[in-house]
């Protein structure tokens, strides 16, 4: 692993780390926010995934996390939203053929895709469960028997399906402005289908709604959606999820912000109170 930079902030590290990775076959750039804490200290970890066209850097520039973290003691990881690299194994890594903003490129979904070209490098969910959780492990004073996770839009869609899937692992489970059924909306279905082909099975393992309807829980989820967000009704339809958890009985906590849209405007109002909720199942309040 190789430190880009470091830079302190609010007594703590912003760190920006490069590696090679497996899961990928590409270099992977990430961030890591390490709040203030005494020596030899385990802190728990939180992560982030973020939306469509994003890095690292946008919520790493513009979250409004790190006073939070710091005081809080958590830690923050930003992984990339896609492999990125020179062009290998016929432009699985390079854009999509069309050079959309919505698949490809930027647009991962947090899968590990079995379709040609993209199955060779685009493998998103095992770079975020498994990989990169190993490499922060081995190389940050991470208590990683206290993770949990969040995300924004498509990186909302990644939080969900990977906490619930993985319930035992992450002990919060949050988003904003997430895609909730991928396999109902247009964004979800064009990266469903580009990534897994038209095994419904596999795109009911990467969508909340239907992980829900199919015996995924988790105690609580935290969602916050601004009413002015333009992807509100066709793309994140966040009543699917309200529908699914009252089905369910899982205790979906879902604030309607007035006024708010899509952007890290939004996103950084709330953030502070996302890490709270994340920092009370953490052991931290
Ligand atoms: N057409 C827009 C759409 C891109 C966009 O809004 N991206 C969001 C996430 S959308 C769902 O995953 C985002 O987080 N953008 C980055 C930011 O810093 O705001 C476009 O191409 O810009």
């Amino acid at each position: 692993m190789e430190q880009v930079s470091a830079s302190k902030a609010f007594g703590g590290v912003q760190g920006v780390y490069r590696h090679a990775s497996g899961s990928t076959g590409t270099d992977m750039t990430f961030s890591v926010y390490v709040p203030p804490h005494d020596e030899g200290a385990k802190l728990p970890v939180v992560w982030y995934l973020s939306g469509l066209t994003c890095t690292h850097a946008n919520v790493t520039e513009k979250g409004e996390f790190r006073a939070a973290c710091a005081e809080l003691g958590l830690i923050f990881v930003a992984p990339d939203t896609s492999p990125r690299g020179p062009d290998r194994n016929g432009g699985a890594v390079a854009d999509d053929p069309q050079g959309a903003y919505d698949f490809g490129l930027g647009a991962g979904f947090y899968v590990d895709a079995t379709q040609a070209p993209f199955a060779a490098h685009y493998r998103m969910w095992s770079y975020v469960t498994r990989e990169l959780p190993a490499l922060v492990a081995a190389n940050f004073p991470a208590d990683m028997a206290r993770q949990s996770i969040m995300g924004h839009s498509m990186g909302g869609h990644g939080a969900l399906t990977i906490g619930l899937t993985h319930a035992a692992r992450y002990k919060a489970v949050s988003a904003f402005a997430p895609i909730v059924a991928p396999g109902q909306v247009p964004w979800g279905r064009k990266a469903l289908a580009g990534y897994l082909g038209d095994d419904q099975a596999a795109w009911r393992r990467h969508d909340a709604v239907a992980l829900i309807e199919d015996g995924a829980r988790v105690p609580a989820l935290l969602v916050d959606q601004g009413t002015a967000d333009n992807f509100l009704e066709q793309e994140l339809r966040p009543e699917l999820l309200k529908a699914a958890c009252e089905a369910a009985g899982i205790d979906l906590t879902l604030n309607l912000r007035e006024g708010y849209d899509h952007s890290y405007y939004f996103i950084s109002t709330f953030m502070a109170d996302h890490l709270r909720w994340h920092a009370a199942r953490l052991g931290r309040d």
